[in-house]
């Protein structure tokens, strides 16, 4: 069976790659020119642990390749996986475009029977529609199938999630497409779900919101702890160790960002709309995490007095720990809030870059923790990077202007920080 994984961005990429692991023969096709030249030069076009040995070991093995030359791929494979993005439009809504144009290409270009398998996050009832798009654009009939097979892995831990997953949910309406995609999966001994394409396209979305749902239960309850002056971080492990709950999740913050959270939750409602469903629990998700990080300036406001003139260190751009990715990333909120109250602001991130509205204003990118504090009058940390807990905090104090940190992940020890001398605060933790 030979694969093509149209899409090799965060998701097309990891799953071309497992798939060669596995020992499939994959191919690797992108509209992007440049994406494409560094994998075939066996480099990441993005930051994700593990990934780039992989790529460099089936390059060599043969099993994997990249093109951008899209009808020569199609007319060479059996079974398509379309990892295109699905962002968000105005709405809400999931942008179709990408999705459409690949089932486009592939209608036009087929050859033979294909089973085409939707990886990207869709809106319920889009297997349907790839399947007409599909029709609509073949100008000799051939046999093919479309499936849903949602994809679960995380950023920063997406070699992990995809080789050894949770379960693999796969929707389909034809027995024989069911059968392929199972065989295709078999040596992953993990829990296989086979279900219709539309119950697989509303569980990715499902599962998503409720994790998302989870976050934001967490940061509520922390603007309590904050008031109340209890630990946060001791009531998560206090309900998590619940099996019922689960302790995953439950950690308080500056609100979620990345890719998929924000704009999948979104995208849920708004399907719900169509069906003139309220689905109110996930409003209040979204309106809360909107906020979210909003605490975190009102705490350095009320210990500063005015954020005006005050230089602040922003440590950690990306939406989360262990990635490049700043998509919907809190840090970049919380930037721009800080320079419109006219705050001198300076960034550190190991990886992640600032947004291009960020690069000609006065930000200044900093390549160590270090440079970033100095002469600074607090430390916001956006990111919880492992490589903050090994800054020495203690020497570091001695650099800054006032030592306030207000810790956007509840990363640091508050007791550790309050004895070295610092006016420490967390999200529902503080000392
Ligand atoms: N990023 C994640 O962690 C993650 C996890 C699970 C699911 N998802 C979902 O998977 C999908 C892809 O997400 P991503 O983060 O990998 O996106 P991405 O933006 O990193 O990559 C998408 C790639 O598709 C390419 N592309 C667009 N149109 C194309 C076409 N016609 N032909 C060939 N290539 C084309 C783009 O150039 C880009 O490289 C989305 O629906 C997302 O919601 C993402
Ligand atoms: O206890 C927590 C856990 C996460 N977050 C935040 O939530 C966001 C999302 O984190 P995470 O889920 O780890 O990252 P993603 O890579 O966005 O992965 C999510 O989105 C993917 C795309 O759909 C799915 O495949 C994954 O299963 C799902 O976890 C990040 O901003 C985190 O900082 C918290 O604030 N507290």
């Amino acid at each position: 069976m030979s694969i093509l994984v149209v899409g090799t961005g965060y998701v097309g990429t990891t799953t071309a790659l497992v798939l060669a692991e596995l020992g499939w023969r994959v191919t690797g096709l992108d509209t992007d020119d440049s994406k494409i030249k560094l994998l075939q030069q066996g480099s990441l076009p993005f930051y994700e642990d593990g990934l780039e040995a992989l790529l460099k070991k089936h390059l060599q093995s043969g099993n994997i390749r990249f093109t951008t030359k899209t009808v020569k791929a199609i007319e060479q494979s059996d079974l398509i996986f379309i990892c295109v993005g699905t962002p968000s439009q105005q709405d809400g809504s999931a942008d179709l475009r990408y999705v459409k144009q690949v089932a486009m290409d592939i209608g036009r270009h087929m050859n033979g029977y294909k089973l085409i398998v939707n990886k990207s996050t869709v809106p319920v009832g889009t297997q349907e529609k790839v399947t007409r798009w599909v029709l609509e654009a073949q100008t000799r009939t051939h046999p093919f199938d479309v499936a849903s097979n949602p994809e679960f892995l995380r950023e920063g831990k997406a070699l992990p999630d995809a080789m050894y997953p949770d379960r693999v949910v796969i929707g389909a309406s034809s027995d024989h497409a069911a059968k392929l995609l199972k065989a295709l999966y078999q040596s992953l001994k993990c829990p296989v779900v086979i279900t219709t394409p539309k119950t697989a396209e509303l569980i990715k979305y499902a599962a998503n919101a409720f994790l998302a749902t989870k976050v934001s239960y967490i940061n509520e309850l922390a603007k309590l702890c904050d008031k109340l002056g209890i630990n946060v971080k001791e009531v998560a492990q206090g309900i998590g160790l619940d099996p019922r709950i689960g302790s995953s999740f439950l950690q308080a913050g500056i609100g979620y960002g990345g890719s998929c959270f924000p704009k999948d939750v979104s995208a849920l409602l708004q399907t719900a709309n169509e069906h003139d469903t309220e689905l109110r629990l996930l409003e209040q998700v979204i309106s809360i995490n909107r906020a979210q990080h909003q605490h975190l300036l009102h705490k350095a406001r009320q210990r500063l007095g005015t954020l005006v003139h005050k230089k602040i260190a922003v440590l950690g751009l990306a939406f989360k720990p262990d990635t490049d990715d700043i998509r919907e990333a809190p840090a970049v909120n919380i930037i721009k809030s800080l320079l419109d109250e006219k705050a001198i602001v300076s960034v550190h991130d190991p990886v992640a870059k600032l947004p291009p509205e960020l690069v000609h204003v006065s930000v200044t990118p900093c390549n160590t923790p270090e440079q970033a504090l100095y002469g600074a009058d607090a430390v916001f940390i956006c990111t919880e990077w492992k490589s903050y807990q090994h800054i020495d905090w203690e020497r570091i104090k001695r650099y800054m202007n006032d030592p306030n940190i207000f810790d956007g992940r509840n990363m640091l020890d508050a007791r550790l920080m309050a004895a070295i001398g610092f006016h420490y605060q967390g999200i529902g933790y503080q000392c």
